[in-house]
């Protein structure tokens, strides 16, 4: 049994660079939207962020475990970020309907492990 997308989002993925102190596009210069999913593994009862660049290309630019006990930030209606051991990702969510879905999902997966 592989894993099964909980949610499905459009957001542009950024990482904070601490040494510049500034947000970064993940993956590339420029920033670009991206699909965003929430995978669900059954069997082992694990989350991980996923996202690839809507464009041709379809680059991974977040592959994110949701650990136990993450504190999920919710800045600004569209604009959401957490910390994982290595660095602090932000989402820039398309749409504020996007942002919300993405943190019930979000929000769900933590309350399951
Ligand atoms: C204790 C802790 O870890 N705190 C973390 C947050 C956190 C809390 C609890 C759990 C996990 C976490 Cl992660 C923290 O505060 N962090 C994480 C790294 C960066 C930051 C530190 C300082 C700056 C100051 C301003 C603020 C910021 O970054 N934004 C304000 C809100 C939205 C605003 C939106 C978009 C992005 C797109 C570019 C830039 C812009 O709009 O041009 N920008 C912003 O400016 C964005 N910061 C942060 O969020």
């Amino acid at each position: 049994m592989g894993e099964s997308s909980i949610c499905q989002v459009r957001a542009t993925v950024m990482l904070y660079d601490d040494t510049h102190r500034r947000w970064v596009p993940a993956g590339s210069e420029s920033p670009c939207i991206s699909r965003v999913h929430i995978y669900h593994s059954p069997v082992a009862n694990t989350f991980r962020v996923v996202g690839r660049k809507l464009q041709a290309d379809q680059q991974v630019v977040i592959n994110c475990a949701v650990i136990k006990g993450m504190k999920y930030n919710q800045a600004t209606p569209n604009f959401h970020q957490w910390r994982d051991p290595k660095q602090v990702w932000g989402l820039n969510f398309g749409s504020t309907e996007d942002a919300a879905l993405f943190a019930n999902s979000m929000t769900s997966a933590l309350e399951a492990l």
